[in-house]
């Protein structure tokens, strides 16, 4: 495993200390109710820590993103509540985020108490990682921990900029995402099979252009599939495409074939009229798909061949769903490509908040050795950027 040349936790002397720790708390929620606490529960740890080390614990977040102000929908109340549940004690929120009430509340907090922020992005300084605000908000603490993996990627006050202002230590949780993902990485268990797709050809090109240098197999799938099909000379119908990266996607089957990377592509794909659940749909038994049609999930013979290199491999990295798995029909490739990797023994890597909730709600969700926090921040990581939420913390 990759161990991460950052202070931990571990590394600080928080007992009876104000510790100001980022997470990423931005969760799903729908008329106010949290849908999915993973990010919530895996901030656990770090927090469980400082509570048995007696820290005084001030814990912040952003929320969505709110465009001027306090916007209720936006506010983290409902994560204080669900933590207050989780940890089995209360924790207190203040009404604002370097204001009286959040530095009166953070002077009143005695060793082992909790509380969190309201959302730093109320502030337009968060973002633009304005030095003053970075200041006034690391004069609420002595010592910050970062634990907010989901938002590493993120150069803002509260993820980067605090940590010019006090010592500055990683949380369980980024440890454990850099352990596994590093890991995964820099020493694979071989084959290393990686599989893309989703929709967002131009985000994740870049990955593809740094994988081709580590992995043995590359799977491309999903909505990705067809500007790779266009570079072919294929027809795509209305199939989604970057016509701006068809070049470089030329390429990259160029750099894959050189490289002696196994590269394959659906062979077959199940195609709609439009793009709606129930629309008309078919399979085409080729990659080109007829003019006013759209690939939404790949074939039968795809799932199969996908499946086989799937089979022996010793390590998957996946994101990106095989097709529009939101609707019941074009599901099928996403399962079975879930299933096949729950089933091949290998470890197994999920990143991306659409890839993840897919496996999650098809119920593989525990079958993966590791399901990651970030979406964007693990594809920055996996491409070897350097995530400034971690470049900004105290070397060992
Ligand atoms: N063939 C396709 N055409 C259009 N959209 C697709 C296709 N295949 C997958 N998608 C969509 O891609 C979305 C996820 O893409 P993306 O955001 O890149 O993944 P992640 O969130 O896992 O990083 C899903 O909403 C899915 O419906
Ligand atoms: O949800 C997040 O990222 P993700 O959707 O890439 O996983 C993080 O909380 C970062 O949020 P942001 O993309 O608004 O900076």
């Amino acid at each position: 495993m990759t161990s991460l040349n950052k202070k931990s936790v571990e590394d600080l002397p928080v007992s009876g200390k104000r510790v100001l720790v980022r997470c990423d708390f931005n969760v799903p929620l729908k008329d106010g109710v949290i849908t999915n606490d993973k990010r919530i529960v895996a901030a656990l740890p770090t927090i469980k820590y400082l509570i048995d080390k007696g820290a005084r614990v001030i814990l912040c977040s952003h929320l969505g993103r709110p465009k001027e102000g306090f916007e209720p929908e936006f506010s983290l109340a409902p994560v204080a509540k669900r933590l207050s549940e989780l940890l089995g004690k209360e924790v207190a929120m203040s009404k604002d985020v370097i204001g009286e009430d959040a530095k009166a509340k953070a002077a009143a907090l005695k060793d082992g108490d909790v509380m969190l922020l309201e959302n730093v992005r109320y502030h337009k300084e968060e973002k633009k990682n304005d030095p003053a605000f970075a200041k006034e908000l690391a004069s609420l603490a002595e010592l910050y921990v970062n634990d907010a993996f989901g938002a590493a990627h993120r150069a803002h006050a509260s993820t980067a900029g605090v940590a010019d202002y006090l010592p500055a230590a990683c949380g369980y949780l980024i440890q454990k995402e850099i352990n596994f993902m590093g890991g995964a990485l820099e020493d694979p268990k071989r084959p290393l099979v990686a599989i893309l797709g989703g929709a967002k050809v131009s985000d994740k090109i870049g990955v593809i252009e740094n994988l081709i240098n580590k992995v043995d197999t590359l799977i491309v799938g999903g909505g990705m599939a067809y500007t790779f099909f266009k570079a072919q000379g294929h027809t795509i119908g209305t199939s989604i495409c970057e016509d701006d990266k068809v070049e470089l996607a030329r390429e990259m089957m160029k750099k894959a074939e050189e490289k002696g990377v196994k590269f394959l592509l659906p062979v077959d794909n199940m195609v709609g009229n439009e793009f709606k659940e129930d629309c008309e749909r078919k399979l085409v038994e080729s990659d080109d798909i007829p003019d006013g049609w759209m690939g939404m999930d790949i074939g039968p013979k795809s799932i199969a061949l996908f499946c086989e290199a799937i089979k022996g491999a010793g390590t998957v990295i996946w994101n990106g769903p095989m097709g529009v798995f939101e609707f019941k029909p074009f599901a099928e490739g996403t399962l079975e490509i879930a299933k096949a990797v729950a089933d091949s023994g290998a470890i197994s890597i999920i990143g991306g908040g659409d890839s993840v909730a897919a496996v999650t709600k098809l119920g593989f969700a525990d079958k993966m050795s590791h399901i990651s926090t970030g979406g964007g921040a693990s594809l920055e990581f996996l491409e070897g950027k350097e995530l400034p939420g971690i470049a900004c913390l105290n070397d060992k």
